[in-house]
């Protein structure tokens, strides 16, 4: 007789926009109870999800399921680099990046169908400073956005659109000193973003060709840009193509070293901490055992009904910034018209 493996649900009731209550009964319900032995977990307070997933690596528990956004995915997982515990994912936030990343369903039968089949793929991870990030890490106009996304105190897409459109017309470019492997190089830079996996959720592609499996990290240098290139930007966003527009330098590096003109904030996976002038980020190779969906391709990019609206956003920008008397008036209509349709949707 096969033993069964231990696995743990670690749910966050905060994440996301929809009620966890359900969760306990539907994991219940749908997991393989031949291959295994499940207990579900509710996290009381931020940080408790890394506590939990500790103990799991102590118990040798097989497998510890992040059931919530990419957070909950960082503090679960941050537990389990080079543990033999394997993380898995349930994705229940508002971004998912992560999990869309590697094509784990948003439907939560369906993420739990791929536990299921129990596929496990040691990947790549990144650290920034000292902190660990799964998905994307960065700074500038990055570390802004995610910060406002967490002051917000609301969750859901809405949110996050809501602070692009507010504070992306404020945002100045800074100075920053990179250095690789090769060369040492200075940009002025509206916002420096490592990725390790391809999106920061929502299907918004920072960078298209980024894979967990190559043991390095995508570094995505944004020039400055002015209203005139921004609806391409954007468009390039949303289609994958990101790599190809003319103010974004892309190179691949294991890892880098960043010096800023002044200290700020960056962020891990979304999460905003503040730091000095120095940074440093790497990549660790094969660092965390996933659980992954076998019948994924790397590379499927579909953009979603919330990034058309968020190009629509930026070409409609175009007309506002052509009349700065006007601007946020205008603003508030597009906003208000953008909310519309992102509701009705
Ligand atoms: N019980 C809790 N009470 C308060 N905060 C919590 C609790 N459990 C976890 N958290 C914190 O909630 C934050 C948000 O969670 P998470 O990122 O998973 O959801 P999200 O922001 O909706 O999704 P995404 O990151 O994909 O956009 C995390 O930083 C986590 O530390």
């Amino acid at each position: 007789m096969v033993q069964k493996k231990e696995i743990v649900f670690i749910v966050n009731p905060r994440s996301g926009t929809h009620g966890k209550n359900e969760i306990p009964r539907i994991i219940g319900e749908s997991i393989d109870k031949g291959a295994f032995n499940s207990q579900v977990i509710f996290t009381e307070y931020a940080g408790h999800a890394a506590e939990i997933a500790s103990r799991c690596v102590a118990e040798k528990t097989d497998i510890a399921v992040a059931v919530g956004g990419d957070g909950t995915v960082n503090e679960v997982a941050r537990s389990l680099v080079h543990s033999d515990t394997a993380l898995g994912i349930v994705p229940c936030g508002s971004g998912n990046g992560l999990a869309r990343h590697l094509s784990i369903p948003m439907d939560i039968k369906k993420a739990i169908a791929i536990i299921n089949r129990c596929n496990i793929e040691a990947l790549d991870y990144g650290v920034i400073n000292s902190m660990p990030f799964f998905c994307t890490c960065g700074m500038g106009f990055d570390a802004f956005i995610s910060q406002k996304f967490a002051e917000a105190g609301k969750r859901g897409p809405i949110t996050y659109m809501e602070n692009v459109l507010k504070e992306g017309l404020k945002y100045k470019p800074e100075i920053y000193e990179v250095e690789d492997d090769t060369q040492a190089t200075r940009h002025k830079a509206f916002l420096i973003a490592c990725a390790n996996a391809s999106q920061y959720g929502n299907n918004a592609y920072i960078a298209p060709k980024a894979t967990m499996t190559d043991g390095l990290m995508d570094v995505i240098i944004m020039e400055p840009f002015t209203a005139f290139d921004a609806p391409q930007i954007s468009i390039d966003m949303f289609n994958g193509t990101l790599d190809k527009n003319s103010k974004i330098k892309t190179f691949k590096a294991k890892r880098i070293h960043i010096h800023r003109s002044q200290p700020g904030a960056i962020h891990y996976d979304g999460d905003p901490i503040m730091t000095g002038t120095d940074i440093d980020v790497h990549i660790e190779e094969r660092g965390i055992k996933m659980i992954t969906n076998p019948d994924a391709t790397e590379g499927e990019r579909l953009p979603n009904v919330i990034l058309n609206v968020f190009s629509d956003f930026f070409n409609n920008l175009n007309n506002v910034r052509e009349d700065l008397e006007k601007q946020s008036k205008r603003i508030h209509a597009i906003n208000k018209a953008l909310l519309k349709r992102l509701t009705r949707n």
